[in-house]
């Protein structure tokens, strides 16, 4: 089995503290996503920080793409983002031009599915579309809320798309051997490392898990 990647959601509104986050968990993580609300606060100056300090990471920048999707993602893209975000929610308008602002840049595009009513039609729109990832995810405020996204993540990954599968949603030490079973091919977290005491053993943990599971 392919080692999934591990992506580290870096989800604080203070850039310091962010890039001093990333300093310490760098050792462990594949990918660095600038969360939603950290992208809104911090915007292109951070990305073009951490693409300058991180060049065996790949970056991702969360930007939950709604409308406007090429004109929006250009800039991201141009800083430096290996990978942008766009909605599912948002139709196909709008993530084949994030598509194509991706194709110009060499880059790629996730689909997040986050509350799509009908995920496996927009996992395979999507994959036709040319996304390369479509994101399986339970937002913050859906977790508070109760839900997990372990369901949707064994529904699209058993369509065999041709694209990677994503997981977020409350991610932690005790359920990575369950996402990697049931086909992630990455991995998030954010809270179970950022609101660990020491967020570098945390990370550390979470790469030994993956790995082991992934065997
Ligand atoms: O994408 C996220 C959320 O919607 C805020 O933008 C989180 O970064 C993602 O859910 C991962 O964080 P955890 O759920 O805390 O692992």
């Amino acid at each position: 089995m392919a080692k999934p990647l591990i992506q580290m959601a870096l989800d604080s509104l203070d850039f310091d503290a962010t890039v001093a986050l990333a300093d310490q968990v760098a050792p462990y993580v594949d990918i660095f996503e600038i969360g939603t609300p950290c992208i809104k606060y911090n915007g292109l100056k951070l990305v073009e920080e951490l693409r300058a300090r991180f060049p065996n990471q790949l970056i991702l920048v969360d930007l939950k793409t709604m409308d406007a999707g090429e004109y929006e993602a250009t800039p991201f893209y141009a800083a430096g983002a290996d990978i942008c975000t766009v909605l599912g929610v948002s139709g196909l308008a709008t993530i084949g031009g994030v598509i194509n602002a991706a194709k110009a840049h060499n880059a790629e595009v996730q689909v997040d599915l986050i509350n799509v009513p009908n995920k496996v039609e927009c996992a395979r729109a999507s994959a036709e579309a040319g996304a390369q990832i479509v994101g399986v995810h339970t937002g913050l405020d859906a977790q508070a809320a109760g839900q997990t996204p372990f369901g949707d993540l064994q529904d699209i990954s058993d369509l065999g798309l041709d694209v990677r599968v994503s997981v977020a949603g409350g991610i932690k030490q005790s359920t990575v051997q369950q996402v990697v079973e049931a086909g992630a091919d990455i991995i998030v977290v954010g809270a179970a490392i950022y609101g660990a005491p020491s967020p570098a053993e945390a990370a550390r943990e979470i790469r030994e898990l993956v790995d082991a599971a992934a065997v």
